[in-house]
């Protein structure tokens, strides 16, 4: 069975996008989205993205990593999928619903509202979730006192001088695994260098570390936020290029930022199940 994709990418955040709205697909397993995210054997990509009908939204947007798990939300991928489909769209996540829209620097996404419970992250126990007492030890020092958040998906912002300084490829997997993030967690070391603007690598969990991330942009910015160190409307920048991240009066968050078409073409559904 030919299976159509298009490949697109949000900053260098790159997608396998199945359009599921006509016809539904055979059943994905975890087996099978980690064998087309493959860079060597598959087609390659950070996330599969399969959008699919919705009884809540105008469509469905299910999310899986690069090693197979499925997540509950994807601020890079929530751009692609506005731009494929055009126009406003409300998408249903595992995370929460959002709505995109076309804007003049590419496609604008509420978000939904940030939490900062430490069951709603979630956390292995009650503890102040603006500066989490712990902390991993890097070189001479350590990486300390994130901020928590949820943004549809679990984030640890650990502010740091220097992102490019932190030894991410090391330490991220050491955070995403602690058992203090019992569901694993994206990790986000960011600088801020001015009151609208944070320098931001992310370590994304189940993919390892991208070019960009949104969802990580949006908790770093609240993160920022929350701590009074920026104003409510921030420009992250990625080692892919920057978002806009706004934090409004009722409690939304709106990213925006660019989506790209890379290429389209299909595969036979067989050669990966
Ligand atoms: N690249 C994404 C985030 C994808 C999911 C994340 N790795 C997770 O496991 O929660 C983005 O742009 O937000």
């Amino acid at each position: 069975m030919q299976i159509a994709f298009t490949k697109m990418h949000g900053l260098g955040n790159d997608f396998v996008v199945l359009d599921a709205r006509d016809h539904a697909l055979p059943p994905l397993t975890g087996d099978v989205a980690a064998a087309l995210a493959d860079r060597h054997t598959g087609i390659g990509c950070d996330q599969l993205i399969v959008i699919e009908p919705s009884d809540r939204a105008d469509w469905r947007m299910r999310i899986y990593n690069c090693d197979g798990g499925e997540v509950e939300a994807c601020g890079n991928a929530s751009r692609a999928v506005g731009l494929l489909i055009g126009g406003a769209v409300t998408l249903e996540t595992k995370g929460g619903l959002i709505a995109t829209r076309p804007h003049d620097n590419g496609i604008a996404v509420d978000m939904g509202e940030p939490r900062f419970e430490w069951d709603a992250i979630p956390l292995g126990y009650a503890m102040d979730t603006l500066a989490m007492p712990v902390g991993w030890p890097v070189g001479d020092g350590a990486l300390e006192n994130p901020v928590a958040v949820n943004v549809g998906n679990p984030h640890a912002v650990f502010f740091v001088d220097d992102p490019y300084a932190v030894p991410l490829a090391e330490i991220g997997p050491l955070i995403e695994n602690d058992p203090i993030f019992p569901e694993r967690v994206n990790v986000n070391v960011a600088a801020v260098t001015a009151r609208d603007a944070i320098t931001l690598r992310v370590w994304e969990r189940g993919a390892g570390i991208t070019r960009a991330c949104g969802t990580g942009a949006c908790a770093t910015a609240v993160a920022a936020m929350r701590r009074g160190l920026v104003d409510r409307t921030v420009t992250v920048t990625l080692p892919g290029g920057p978002l806009t991240i706004a934090w409004d009066d009722h409690n939304r968050i709106t990213m925006t930022g660019p989506a790209t078409i890379s290429f389209t073409g299909s595969f036979d559904w067989g050669d990966y199940a």
